[in-house]
């Protein structure tokens, strides 16, 4: 059976579901959607909420620290920030393990995730068309990087031969680049060629 979505919401937050974890989130943000892939791919049962984030609920702001979506209520307790949730996840439920077991891969691939927190800030500006051709050559040059640490990997995936908790941290923000090929939005087509490595793992 599909699960309940609860849709947002007003004053009161929703009653937890018995035998799944709950989910703060709001569809478009990249950040939530690392966490229902991590919990897709560990087939953990959830129960999504999502938050409307233009106007807050008060519970919800008085609740999570940062204000932020996604968060996740388990074993009674709110966690946020989506990449502590994923490690969270791996470690608590470790079929289907994500993460390899060596500490230097794990670093390696946690400066990776965080070293996309400025693409991802341009992005949002190309969203918006507010931006310029040189930002956007700064955009593609960022993206360089990643296309090379792939291509030094000689992996399909960052996480190797198949898709682990990198590829599953870094693809919601690659996922959302195909709406900068709008037609409306031509300046900012991505040019495939430059980037042989990540368009082969964004279609694999
Ligand atoms: N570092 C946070 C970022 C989460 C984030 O920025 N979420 C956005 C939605 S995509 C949000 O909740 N924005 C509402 C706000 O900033 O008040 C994470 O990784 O979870």
């Amino acid at each position: 059976m599909a699960a309940i979505e609860h849709l947002t919401v007003g004053s009161t937050d929703p009653p937890l579901v018995e035998g799944k974890l709950r989910l703060y989130s709001m569809r478009f943000c990249p950040y939530a959607a690392r966490v229902h892939l991590v919990l897709n791919a560990k087939k953990i049962p959830y129960d999504p909420v999502y938050i409307n984030l233009i106007n807050k609920p008060e519970w919800y702001t008085s609740r999570i620290p940062t204000g932020k979506v996604p968060a996740l209520v388990t074993e009674g307790t709110d966690l946020y920030e989506s990449l502590i949730i994923a490690n969270y996840l791996d470690e608590k439920y470790p079929e289907n393990k994500l993460q390899s077991d060596d500490p230097l891969r794990k670093a390696k691939d946690s400066i990776l995730i965080e070293s996309f927190g400025k693409v991802g800030s341009i992005m949002y500006k190309m969203y918006f068309n507010d931006i310029d051709t040189e930002t956007f050559d700064q955009f593609l040059g960022a993206l360089d990087d990643f296309e090379k640490e792939l291509s030094s990997r000689g992996t399909t995936f960052y996480g190797g031969n198949a898709v682990k908790l990198v590829d599953y941290m870094l693809w919601p923000f690659f996922e959302r680049m195909s709406m900068f090929a709008l037609p409306d939005k031509p300046q900012f087509k991505i040019p495939e060629a430059r980037f042989p490595c990540l368009t082969k793992w964004m279609t694999p």
